[in-house]
């Protein structure tokens, strides 16, 4: 006797398999009105109108044929036919929910690419309709080349004719697929969006305006050349504004510091407790509080694109060039927090199934521009680079901003591609995600972000970087040089002699006593560089007043083009922060990794930061 035919339900997580499985069969399988439902295979017996019986399985959901869990994994290989004891279906039914097609039907497209006889249940009709959405299932059926029965599992609505497609298809082989779908199907997932959105579009008679923005404007910003081009300017646009909106709450801020140092001095009696507080706290403090500004506004854009559903695009986009340096797309997310703060970011990769893809991103991730690094980007380019406008209506401070994140972002795609070949061989992983609606962003969400990151910025301020600052105060002014010695104070202390001994080894690469001595320091956090700067200046130069535009008189006065290009490019590099070399420790259990990554990034950072010195100076920069 040969056995029934299998005819699985395959489909996006909650789009009412489970659902469908009991109509058809009369069983009583668990629904739920959240992904993941089903987690294993479940088999079940029905009949076809001629009486044929068939065996039906219900399956774990799954985005994508690439399986990122255990469970997405049983529903691969049970419709490939590489599941050990389950012979291959002799049909499938790919269930999608009408009202969320682009996304649903995506997996579709790669379903149908198999081969298998497929029957495509247009499923939760009537949560469509309430949306205001109306389909067209037969011209869904020609663009798909499968037929197309519209149902409503949980009232039963549908499920004759369905029965009917599968009986028309069974046992037809692939004969029976329709002409007008080539079946082909590409892993290029921004393709295949872009192909799941014109059938969408093709099935659709009339949709709710909202629905028809979110496509028009998904033309656009998902297009691979227009959509590279948009994200590519928003991204413009926000460096821009961090310079041009800033200045006036961060002079007000900088005025508001020296006029609080002013104070200190002219009030206080000249001696250590003087010098700590106006040269230690309130320079050094001050000299990073300054930038609070710019990270604030840096943050406004990043939650407007988040809370817009913009960013998912956004990930989308970046899928293609992920994948060609062998990073996983569920790395994009890791990466873009890490630009808040790699720690975070590191964190995150947890949601990174494979170990190699997990362990790629983490050692990337410091790579991407961290809040930390805008106070000594903003500094130095706000002392030596020219606000001109370039092209007319960019300006070159912000031009330059940009190139130094871009730079940090190509950098880690470099080392990817590097790693991947090397240390962390191995094939990486594609990468599914629902498409959100567009909406408007919550004021009250916007402003609790802003809030948060304004808190955390504050508090480091508070804790690290005051710590270290009162530290290297206390290193730069002890031991005092004796009466009548033409040694500086600085070169004197033992924060100076320190610096003194290690310049050499970076004076190869542009950098002076300054910076060095503001390079040990900014090991505990990377704006302390620029807090450290304002200490020594201040102790250095005890007369002029207080407040950054002493600071930047001293720094155009001590240090040229060169040697300040090559501080940036010091900073897109070096692993200059101890909170994620801890994380690293943590996250990959043990010192090899973390001391790898330590390794390769001090050696990518002297090697960029000499090579942008010498070029700067061999072309008179
Ligand atoms: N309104 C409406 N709700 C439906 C329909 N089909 C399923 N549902 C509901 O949608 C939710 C998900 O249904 P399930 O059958 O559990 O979905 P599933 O595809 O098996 O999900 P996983 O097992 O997680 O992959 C449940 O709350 C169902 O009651 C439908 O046609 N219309
Ligand atoms: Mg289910």
């Amino acid at each position: 006797m040969t056995p029934a035919p299998l005819v699985a339900l395959v489909g996006n997580p909650n789009s009412g398999k489970s659902a469908l499985f009991n109509a058809l069969t009369g069983a009583r399988q668990k629904v739920g009105n959240y992904p993941g439902v089903t987690v294993e295979r479940h088999a079940g017996r029905m009949a076809l109108d001629d009486g044929r019986p068939v065996e039906l399985l219900d399956l774990p959901g799954a985005y994508s044929l690439e399986p990122s869990s255990p469970d997405e994994r049983v529903t691969r290989d049970v419709i490939t036919g590489a599941q050990a004891g389950e012979r291959l279906p002799d049909a499938i039914i790919v269930v999608v929910d009408a009202a969320n097609l682009d996304n649903h039907l995506r997996f579709a497209l790669q379903l149908i690419a198999l081969g298998l006889p497929v029957v495509v249940a247009l499923n939760m009709i009537d949560l469509a309709t309430r949306d205001g959405l109306t389909l067209d299932p037969e011209a869904l059926a020609r663009e798909l080349g499968v037929p197309v029965v519209p149902t409503v599992a949980v009232r039963r609505r549908g499920i004759d004719d369905l029965k009917q497609a599968l009986a028309g298809v069974i046992g037809h082989g692939t004969a029976v697929r329709l002409a007008a779908g080539d079946g082909s199907v590409t892993d290029d997932i921004v393709a295949l969006q872009r192909r799941a959105r014109a059938i969408a579009l093709a099935g659709t008679i009339s949709e709710t305006p909202v629905r028809r923005w979110t496509h028009a404007i998904d033309a656009i910003a998902l297009h691979p050349v227009a959509g590279l081009i948009l994200l590519t300017a928003i991204l413009f646009l926000m460096f821009q504004a961090v310079f041009t909106w800033a200045v006036v709450p961060a002079d007000a801020i900088d005025a508001g510091f020296a006029d609080l140092g002013n104070a200190v001095r002219a009030t206080m009696p000249d001696g250590v407790l003087r010098s700590l507080i106006a040269d230690g706290v309130i320079a050094g403090v001050g000299a990073v509080v300054v930038f609070l500004p710019q990270i604030l506004i840096l943050f406004f854009f990043i939650l407007l694109l988040e809370a817009s559903g913009y960013m998912v695009r956004a990930a989308f986009l970046m899928d293609r060039i992920m994948a060609a340096v062998g990073l996983s797309g569920r790395a994009f997310i890791p990466l873009l927090s890490s630009f808040a703060c790699a720690v975070p970011g590191i964190m995150a990769t947890r949601s990174i199934e494979d170990e190699k893809d997990r362990l790629t991103t983490i050692l990337i991730a410091p790579l991407m521009t961290c809040s930390a690094r805008l106070p000594v980007y903003t500094l130095i380019i706000g002392t030596f680079i020219p606000n001109n406008p370039v092209f007319g209506f960019v300006r070159l401070q912000g031009l330059v901003m940009f190139s130094l994140y871009m730079m940090g972002i190509v950098g880690a795609f470099f080392a990817a591609l590097v790693l991947r070949r090397t240390v962390t061989k191995g094939a990486s992983s594609g990468f599914m995600m629902e498409m959100p609606k567009y909406q408007w962003p919550r004021a009250r969400d916007v402003l609790i972000g802003l809030y948060q990151r304004a808190w955390i910025f504050l508090r480091r301020a508070g804790t690290i970087i005051l710590f270290s600052t009162i530290i290297l105060w206390a290193l730069l002014s002890f031991p005092k040089p004796p009466a009548g010695s033409d040694i500086s104070e600085v070169n004197y202390s033992v924060a100076g002699r320190i610096a003194n001994t290690i310049t050499p080894a970076f004076e190869p690469i542009g950098f002076n006593r300054d910076i060095t001595l503001a390079l040990i320091p900014a090991m505990a956090a990377r704006e302390v560089a620029v807090a450290a700067i304002g200490t020594v200046y201040a102790i250095d130069d005890p007369d002029a007043p207080a407040g950054q535009e002493s600071m930047i008189e001293n720094l155009r006065k001590r240090w040229t083009l060169p040697t300040a290009l090559a501080f940036l490019m010091w900073f897109v590099f070096a692993p200059q922060c101890i909170s994620t070399i801890a994380i690293t420790r943590r996250e990959t259990n043990g010192w090899k990794w973390p001391a790898f990554m330590v390794g390769y990034l001090f050696v990518l950072a002297y090697i960029a930061s000499g090579a942008t010195y010498w070029i700067a100076s061999a072309i008179g920069l």
